[in-house]
């Protein structure tokens, strides 16, 4: 055996193995924050497919779209070109070139993308995007949603659901906003909920084979100790 290959096997040996991680649950349950801190510590890839969601909504709205028409969402949903950065330490989205990161996060965007993300061709499209994505990330990857473990990456390694109460939601959506109404926050999430869970395709679930993690009484470093620990676990097993 020539020292190359050796050396490749040892490597081999030695490295772990590539894990595709799918995490999902509800707004609000900290599955963004986990997730980029989970893939930091890992040296995994990391992919927020509501931010792909949101810059189609944002690209609709710019374009003259009406978001309550769910057949002109369907005839449009094939035009953006949208692109991810899945460097967990500097996530970026682009659209048309574009960069959307601030702008998919306002509040009329926020109002908006569970009317667009529920029509069946913008999912067909956005899905085809995130598994090519999640194809190519050689080094594993760490992709946050609502519908990974059931639609997008039912293979996936290990699949975990992020819960918590509205309440703790809300709260922790209110402190990143100085002066929010908790009520109105607790509200809209709870709202927007309903519309993800209760959508035809594809919607809000947890998969049948997915670890839930209630969040409520865990701070953030704890819920990122228990995902690195789930995730190590499967990747000694592979
Ligand atoms: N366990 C926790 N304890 C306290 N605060 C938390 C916890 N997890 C997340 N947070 C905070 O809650 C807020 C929402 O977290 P994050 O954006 O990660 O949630 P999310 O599930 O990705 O939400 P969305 O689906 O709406 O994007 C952030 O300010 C984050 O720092
Ligand atoms: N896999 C996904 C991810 C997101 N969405 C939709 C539904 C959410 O309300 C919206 C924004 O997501 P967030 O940025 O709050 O995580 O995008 C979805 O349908 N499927």
């Amino acid at each position: 055996m020539s020292t190359t290959v050796e050396t490749v096997s040892a490597a081999a040996r030695t490295a772990p193995a590539a894990v595709i991680v799918a995490i999902d649950g509800p707004s609000g349950t900290g599955k963004s924050s986990t997730s980029k801190a989970v893939a930091a510590q890992l040296g995994l890839s990391y992919l927020d497919t509501g931010a792909q969601y949101r810059a189609i909504t944002w690209w609709m709205l710019n374009n003259g779209v009406d978001v309550s028409d769910p057949a002109e969402i369907a005839t449009a949903a094939a035009k953006p070109v949208i692109v991810s950065g899945t460097d967990p330490l500097a996530p970026t989205i682009t659209v048309d070139g574009e960069d959307a990161s601030g702008p998919i996060r306002t509040q009329e965007v926020t109002s908006k993308v569970s009317a667009v993300s529920a029509v069946p061709e913008v999912r067909t499209r956005i899905t085809e995007l995130q598994r090519a994505i999640a194809a190519g990330a050689e080094g594993g990857i760490v992709v946050e949603g609502r519908d990974i473990g059931t639609t997008v990456l039912p293979g996936a390694d290990i699949k975990i659901f992020l819960t918590a109460s509205p309440e703790a939601r809300a709260a922790r959506r209110s402190g990143e906003v100085k002066g929010s109404d908790l009520a109105a926050t607790r509200e809209a999430l709870v709202k927007r909920d309903a519309a993800d869970s209760g959508r035809k395709t594809s919607p809000l679930a947890k998969a049948a084979d997915a670890v839930e993690v209630d969040t409520t009484e865990l701070t953030l470093s704890q819920v990122i100790e228990c995902v690195v620990t789930l995730v190590g676990e499967k990747q000694v097993a592979k």
